[in-house]
């Protein structure tokens, strides 16, 4: 489903090589977990899979087809496929938890009260769709960013460390939450430094050398 070939990138503004012919396959995979070093080059790896990030040499593969590496031109692959969950969430912080969430829709499919229910019922937010960004905890605002990246429907999620702020309880709440996407068919790719984290998923690999192990 996903595949990157011979990925070879510099760091930006630099000649200094991040990733040398790196490899992946999502395969059968449900969730994959990559693991590595501080400045390994995990957050950039998601932006090469979320089609963000077009400046490498090799091919990225999605169902047997090439992203292409105008950002132009792979709006729709990003539209149709890729859900993503940054590190600082990227949330507006005076807007309540409804208005977040319908960012993730086109402008079009904004008004569909429906989805936004069933998504705000799926991650345990129905009684407070009301409430500022400002107003609701870390774990909530964490589940805030999955329901905005879940609401499209994306064949795939991709989450950078999304339990890195959270406390051990609601990492595990998340963790759960993680189990019941994969279980309604959406496929994770997760960047953690936890192990408790990686161990919920069925594939793991470490970026390491400048390529995934
Ligand atoms: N836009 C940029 N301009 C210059 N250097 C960058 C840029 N983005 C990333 N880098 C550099 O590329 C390297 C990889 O960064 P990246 O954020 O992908 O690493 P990471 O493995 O996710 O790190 P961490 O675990 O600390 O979040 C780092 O050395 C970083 O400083």
């Amino acid at each position: 489903m996903i595949q990157l070939q011979d990925i070879q990138k510099k760091i930006p503004q630099t000649n200094v090589l991040l990733f040398d012919n790196l490899n992946f396959a999502l395969n059968n995979h449900q969730s994959v977990a990559i693991q590595g070093r501080s400045g390994s080059g995990k957050t950039t790896l998601l932006k090469i899979l979320a089609g963000f990030d077009t400046r490498y040499t090799g091919l990225y593969k999605f169902n047997g087809l090439i992203v292409s590496k105008d950002p132009k031109k792979n709006i729709k692959f990003r539209k149709d496929n890729i859900g993503i969950i940054t590190q600082n969430y990227n949330l507006l912080y005076d807007r309540n938890i409804q208005a977040n969430i319908q960012l993730g829709l086109t402008e079009k499919s904004r008004n569909s009260t429906k989805e936004i229910k069933e998504i705000l019922s799926l991650v345990g937010l129905s009684k407070y769709s009301t409430k500022k960004i400002s107003e609701i905890s870390g774990g909530e605002a964490q589940r805030v960013a999955i329901a905005r990246a879940l609401i499209k429907k994306p064949k795939i999620l991709l989450a950078d460390e999304p339990t890195g702020a959270l406390d051990e309880q609601t990492e595990l709440e998340i963790l759960d939450l993680f189990k019941t996407i994969q279980a309604l068919g959406t496929k994770l790719i997760m960047v953690t430094h936890s192990d408790a984290v990686a161990n919920v998923c069925d594939g793991k690999y470490v970026l390491e050398n400048k390529r995934l192990i």
